[in-house]
C-alpha cells in the first residue's frame, strides 16, 4: 500500500491543516516578496507539516523549487555552488524569473566543521535575489545573525482539534469504518505530529477492517490492563498452567506477549530463575520465526507455551509487592503491521549478520539502542555511519529513526552512506594489507559469530521443542528463520555498534 503521508500531502497551503496563522504568514510572506526580499525560517518539531508547506507555498505561486538538502554536504563551498545554479537558473523558463530555494535541515550548519557553511548560508541569506525557505526543527540552534537576517515563521505542534479531521477524511477516501473515538485516540497518542497520526493510522487500518478505540493500543495503559494483570500472573502468583490458560484471556498476540514479558521479567527474576526465563523466551523467538517464515500460526501456541507458561515455571522465589510494569520499551514499533514487522525484521537481519548475533538479540537490545541514538537522524553523523554499516535502505533508516522515508534528511544520509561506503570500498582495495590492518584494528565481529550462527540453527528445531507438555511438532525443514533463531541471549547486544560508534 502506498505510503499515506505522501498519498495524501498537502498540495496546496489550503490543506496544509492546523496552523493557519503561520501558513498566512508563509503566503503574506511570498506575496510581498519583492517589497521586503527577506528569507523566511520556518520552525517546528517533525512532522507538522513543514516541508509540506514549503512546497505547497511554492506550487501556489508557481514557482519551481530548488532544494539544499542535507544530502548535500555543507560546507562554505557546497553553499556557493547552490546559490550559484540557482541565480543562473533564474534566467530560465517562464516563471518570471522566480523560484523558491529551500534549505532543509537549516538547524544543522552549525556543527563545528560547518561553521564556514552557517556563515555562507547567513551571507547568501541577505544577498539572495530569489525567496529562500530555511526549515528547522531547533529555531535556537541556529545562529543569531541568521536568524536575525531572516523572518521568523513558527509552525506549532497541530492539535488534536486539526489532527481528526484529517485523520477522517483518509478514512472516507480510503473507504475505511471508524469510530469516532478511535480517531481521536489516534491524534491523542501522537501529540501534536501529524504525520505519527497518519502513519499509525495507516499501520492499524492494514491491520483491521473497521477501526475501533480498542485497536488504538500506542503504549497507552488503559487498553493494556489485561496485560499487566498477565504479569502478575506469569511473574508472580500462577503455577505455568494457569499462567498459560491466564494467556488465552489476553488480547495481544504472542509476539507482543513475548515483548511484554521479557522486557518486565528481570524486574523480578533473578540469577538462576532469570536465565531460565530467557531460555524459554528465546526458544518462543525460534517459533515466531517459524510463524513469520512459514505463515504457518499453529506455531504461535508453542510461543504461548513458552511466554506464560515456561515463564511461570522458571520462578523460584516468591515475589511479593508491586512491580512497576511497563510497556516494551520499542513498543511503539513492534509488530503494528505485517509491513511494520516485515520491515523490522529486515533491518534486524542485518544488524545480525553484521554484528554477529542472533536476531532475537538484534531486534530487542540493539535496535532499541539504534533507535534512541538516531532519533530524528540526530546525531546526523553517527545516522549516516549506522546506515553505512549496517547498510540500511531509506525505508530501514526511516524505521530506526522515525523521520520519514522521503524527507531529504533520509534520503541524504542513505546517498551520503553509500557514497563512504563506495570509497571505503576503493580504499580497502589498496591491498591485502590494508584488510589485515583493518581487521586487527577492532572490527572482528564479522566472521567468527557467523559460525556460530550456523552451529545453533542445527540444533535448533531440538530447542524449539523444550516446550512444555511437549507439544511441539517437529516444524520440517529448517525455514530461513531458523538460521535466525540462534539466541544467546547473553550476547551483548551492543557490540556490533562498536564499528560505527
Ligand atoms: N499541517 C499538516 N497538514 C496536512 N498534512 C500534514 C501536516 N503536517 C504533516 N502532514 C502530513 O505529514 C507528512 C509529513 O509532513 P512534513 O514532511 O511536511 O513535516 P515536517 O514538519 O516537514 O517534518 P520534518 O521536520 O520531520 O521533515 C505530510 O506528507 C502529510 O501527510
Amino acid at each position: 500500500m502506498a505510503d499515506w503521508t505522501e498519498k495524501y500531502r498537502p498540495t496546496t497551503l489550503s490543506e496544509v491543516r492546523g496552523n493557519d496563522k503561520a501558513r498566512d504568514a508563509l503566503r503574506k510572506w511570498a506575496e510581498t516578496w519583492d517589497d521586503h526580499r527577506e528569507a523566511a525560517i520556518v520552525h517546528g518539531s517533525p512532522g507538522v507539516g513543514k516541508t509540506s508547506a514549503a512546497h505547497a507555498l511554492a506550487s501556489d505561486m508557481g514557482w519551481p523549487v530548488m532544494e539544499l538538502n542535507a544530502s548535500d554536504s555543507r560546507t562554505a563551498d557546497d553553499i556557493k555552488r547552490f546559490a550559484g545554479r540557482a541565480s543562473q537558473n533564474q534566467t530560465l523558463g517562464g516563471t518570471g524569473g522566480r523560484q523558491l530555494l529551500v534549505v532543509d535541515e537549516a538547524d544543522n550548519f552549525h556543527g563545528n566543521s560547518d561553521y564556514g557553511g552557517s556563515r555562507e548560508v547567513t551571507r547568501i541569506v541577505k544577498e539572495a535575489n530569489q525567496p529562500m525557505v530555511l526549515i528547522a526543527n531547533e529555531f535556537y540552534d541556529m545562529s543569531n545573525s541568521l536568524r536575525n537576517a531572516c523572518r521568523e515563521i513558527e509552525f506549532r505542534d497541530v492539535s488534536r482539534r486539526s489532527i481528526v479531521p484529517v485523520l477522517r477524511d483518509i478514512c472516507r477516501q480510503e473507504g475505511i469504518e471508524y469510530e469516532d473515538d478511535a480517531l481521536d485516540k489516534i491524534a491523542r497518542e501522537t501529540s501534536g505530529d501529524l504525520r505519527s497520526a497518519v502513519n499509525d493510522l495507516q499501520a492499524l487500518a492494514e491491520r483491521n477492517e473497521r477501526l475501533t478505540v480498542d485497536d488504538v493500543v500506542m503504549g497507552e495503559r488503559d487498553r493494556t490492563e489485561g496485560i499487566f494483570d498477565f504479569l502478575d500472573d506469569v511473574i508472580k502468583n500462577k503455577s505455568a498452567e494457569e499462567a498459560l490458560y491466564a494467556s488465552y484471556d489476553v488480547d495481544e498476540t504472542p509476539d507482543d506477549l513475548l515483548n511484554w514479558v521479557e522486557d518486565n521479567v528481570p524486574k523480578d527474576y533473578r540469577g538462576d530463575e532469570l536465565a531460565d526465563a530467557y531460555g524459554f523466551l528465546a526458544n518462543a523467538d525460534r517459533w515466531l520465526g517459524r510463524v513469520r517464515a512459514t505463515q504457518d500460526y499453529s506455531f504461535w501456541r508453542y510461543a504461548t507455551d513458552n511466554v506464560a507458561a515456561g515463564v511461570a515455571a522458571s520462578r523460584r522465589h516468591d515475589h511479593g509487592g508491586w512491580t512497576r510494569y511497563g510497556p516494551p520499551s520499542y513498543w511503539s514499533k513492534l509488530g503494528r503491521s505485517k509491513a511494520t514487522r516485515n520491515r523490522r525484521d529486515a533491518i534486524a537481519r542485518k544488524i545480525a549478520e553484521k554484528g554477529g548475533f542472533s536476531m532475537g538479540t538484534a531486534r530487542r537490545e540493539v535496535m532499541p539502542f539504534l533507535a534512541e541514538m538516531t532519533h530524528h537522524c540526530k546525531p546526523r553523523e553517527l545516522t549516516v555511519r549506522m546506515t553505512m554499516v549496517y547498510d540500511l535502505d531509506a525505508a530501514e533508516v526511516s524505521f530506526v529513526t522515525g523521520s520519514g522515508e522521503d524527507t531529504n534528511k533520509v534520503q541524504g544520509i542513505v546517498e551520503e552512506a553509500q557514497e563512504r561506503r563506495d570509497d571505503a570500498v576503493v580504499e580497502n582495495a589498496g591491498g591485502a594489507f590494508a584488510q589485515f590492518e583493518s581487521d586487527e584494528e577492532g572490527s572482528t565481529a564479522d566472521d567468527e559469530p557467523a559460525t556460530e550462527g550456523e552451529a545453533a540453527a542445527d540444533d535448533d528445531g531440538d530447542d524449539g521443542q523444550t516446550t512444555l507438555g511437549g507439544a511441539a511438532d517437529d516444524p520440517g525443514e529448517p525455514s530461513p528463520a531458523d538460521t535466525d533463531s540462534e539466541t544467546d541471549e547473553t550476547d551483548d547486544g551492543q557490540s556490533g555498534l562498536d564499528d560505527w560508534l
